[in-house]
């Protein structure tokens, strides 16, 4: 399915304090060192637009929210709907997740880490730039405190699964897989993130995980 163009914000926004690159990061990601509080911090990786970053934070303004996204593009447009929006609890790095929660992410320090329809890789051979990889499993774990959550959502049922199976045997302490619900959408941006807008609206089956760390 073609996927929508992105946008570029405009260019009088001021994004200097909702977008950050990988060099003006501090050596560890935490509440205290990005938002100067000490709120619980949920992560997400692959924001794309940042709809689900945008709807938490104004949602959930107990906690702070990171969006790490690979293509720049993404994440100024997504820094973009948290500027407009202007909340205080949330910010986009414009980057690789993978090295960053192996390099600035403590174990046990954060509230949830999100992935919500990454990429699918179909081929095998492509598995490996997966998201949700051995390696990945096993750091997002790792970051997550004791009753922390991760969520999954993907349309991609063979994703789901493969997922499902490593997460059983790699990531034990994340406990069994705890189905989430479909919610009716109120209005045309009511969804957890536009992949998941996308699918609905096409009538494509979507799978939804979360685990909660033991
Ligand atoms: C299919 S899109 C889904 C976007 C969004 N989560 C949604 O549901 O609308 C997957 C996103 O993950 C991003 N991505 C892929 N690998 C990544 C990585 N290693 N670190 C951060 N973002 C990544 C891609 O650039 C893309 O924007």
């Amino acid at each position: 399915m073609p996927r929508s163009p992105i946008r570029r914000p405009p260019a009088d926004l001021d994004l200097s304090k909702v977008l950050r690159d990988i060099e003006s990061l501090p050596p560890t990601l935490t509440s205290q060192s990005l938002f100067g509080n000490n709120l619980p911090l949920e992560v997400e990786v692959g924001s794309g637009k940042g709809l689900f970053l945008a709807n938490a934070s104004e949602q959930t303004p107990t906690h702070n929210f990171v969006g790490i996204e690979i293509q720049f593009k993404c994440a100024e447009h997504a820094a973009g709907r948290l500027a407009k929006a202007k909340v205080g609890n949330a910010i986009m790095i414009s980057g690789n997740a993978e090295p960053l929660f192996l390099e600035r992410v403590d174990p046990a320090s954060l509230e949830a880490v999100h992935v919500y329809f990454p990429d699918p890789w179909w081929k095998k051979k492509h598995r490996k730039r997966r998201v949700l990889n051995p390696t990945s499993i096993v750091s997002y774990a790792r970051s997550i405190r004791s009753g922390g959550r991760l969520h999954f959502w993907t349309d991609v049922l063979d994703y789901f699964e493969d997922t499902v199976e490593m997460i059983a045997e790699l990531a034990p302490e994340l406990g069994v897989p705890i189905p989430e619900v479909e919610i009716e959408a109120d209005h045309d941006l009511d969804y957890r993130t536009h992949f998941e807008r996308r699918s609905r609206k096409n009538r494509i089956p979507v799978y939804r995980v979360c685990y909660e760390k033991r």
